[in-house]
């Protein structure tokens, strides 16, 4: 279990993270979403004492990771790819952290086993591609067989069969009952992997909630109209209890009620349609309002929409 209290960072006037308290508990897989710069490797770092809090707490089973016992054994982590030494082999990488922190030899093998490295495991690092050096880097946190593991963007710069292999593995060590905490900037990753999310945007939390419940609230289905008679057709379906928003393109949006019946109230009242379409709003369009207001730098497309209110219902503690 890692848990959070007020934890705090700040860089001179920019506060990188910001009153955090959050727990992320074992035997499911926690997503941790925010755009970037939203302040999540921060965070990761402050878990794993290399960067210090200006304030608020941060444990790892009840304890600082700076007290933790040979905390490759109780949390590993793969922060940044490739954060090795380029002239060491995949092996020797493995065996200089297995010896210094009291992990039998026979772990590298195992290790090298699992990520799919054996055959490369005497080749130089530096030859590897992204996909090895990621493998590799998972390799180190699990070498500790620990009961906590982080994962930083763990599929950035990975091919399909790369993404699917850590998808799989995350989702196994957590049914093993091991605590998985993983960031990402895309909330499509996150809905394939993350049983639970923590969603933070400059610094702050902004929601920590189930994936189940993410998926209820924010999958919301409707149905566009367009109709060149439009206001008869507002009229006739307030006057059935069914209730329109307008969508800003001349069209309407209406939710609750199937296509098939606001086909058939506006053919009772001999309205024209031409447009008659269910809609389905994605998890990727939620995470984009959520952190609407908290993105620091936006592309010149257009104004971001406004967090909705139901932003603030599902935060949680
Ligand atoms: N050493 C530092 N000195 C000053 N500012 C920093 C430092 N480290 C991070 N920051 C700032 O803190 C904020 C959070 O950065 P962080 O890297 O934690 O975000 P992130 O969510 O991991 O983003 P990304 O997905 O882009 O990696 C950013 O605005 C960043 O510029």
């Amino acid at each position: 279990m890692i848990e959070l209290e007020g934890l705090t960072k700040r860089y001179g006037e920019k506060v990188a993270v910001d009153d955090l308290t959050f727990t992320v508990r074992p035997g499911i897989v926690t997503g941790f979403l925010g755009p970037n710069g939203a302040g999540k490797s921060t965070t990761m770092r402050m878990i794993l004492g290399l960067d210090h809090p200006t304030a608020g707490d941060v444990r790892i089973d009840g304890t600082h990771y700076d007290r933790l016992r040979e905390p490759l054994t109780r949390i590993g982590a793969l922060l940044e790819a490739k954060a090795m030494h380029p002239g060491r082999s995949a092996h020797n990488h493995l065996l200089c952290l297995a010896q210094s922190n009291g992990i039998p030899t026979r772990r590298v093998h195992e290790v090298l086993d699992a990520v799919g490295l054996t055959a490369v495991a005497r080749k130089k690092a530096k030859g590897f591609s992204l996909g090895m050096g990621q493998r590799l880097g998972i390799a180190a946190a699990l070498l500790g067989d620990p009961r906590i593991l982080m994962f930083d963007e763990p599929v950035n710069g990975l091919d399909p069969e790369g993404i699917h292999w850590i998808r799989t593995l995350m989702k196994s060590l957590a049914a093993q009952g091991r605590t998985v905490f993983v960031s990402s900037h895309l909330m499509s990753e996150m809905a394939l992997t993350a049983d639970h999310l923590v969603v933070i945007g400059q610094g702050r939390l902004l929601a920590d909630t189930s994936m189940a419940e993410f998926i209820e609230r924010n999958s919301r289905s409707y149905v566009r109209v367009r109709s060149p008679q439009r206001e008869e057709l507002l009229a006739t379906l307030h006057r059935a209890g069914v209730t329109a928003v307008e969508s800003g393109d001349g069209a309407l949006e209406v939710d609750g009620s199937k296509a098939e019946r606001i086909g058939e109230l506006a053919a009772g009242s001999r309205i024209v349609l031409h447009e008659l379409s269910p809609q389905q709003a994605s998890l990727e369009e939620a995470f984009m309002r959520l952190t609407a207001e908290s993105v620091e730098y936006h592309a010149h497309s257009g104004t971001p929409r406004p967090p909705q209110a139901w932003g603030e219902g599902w935060k949680k503690g």
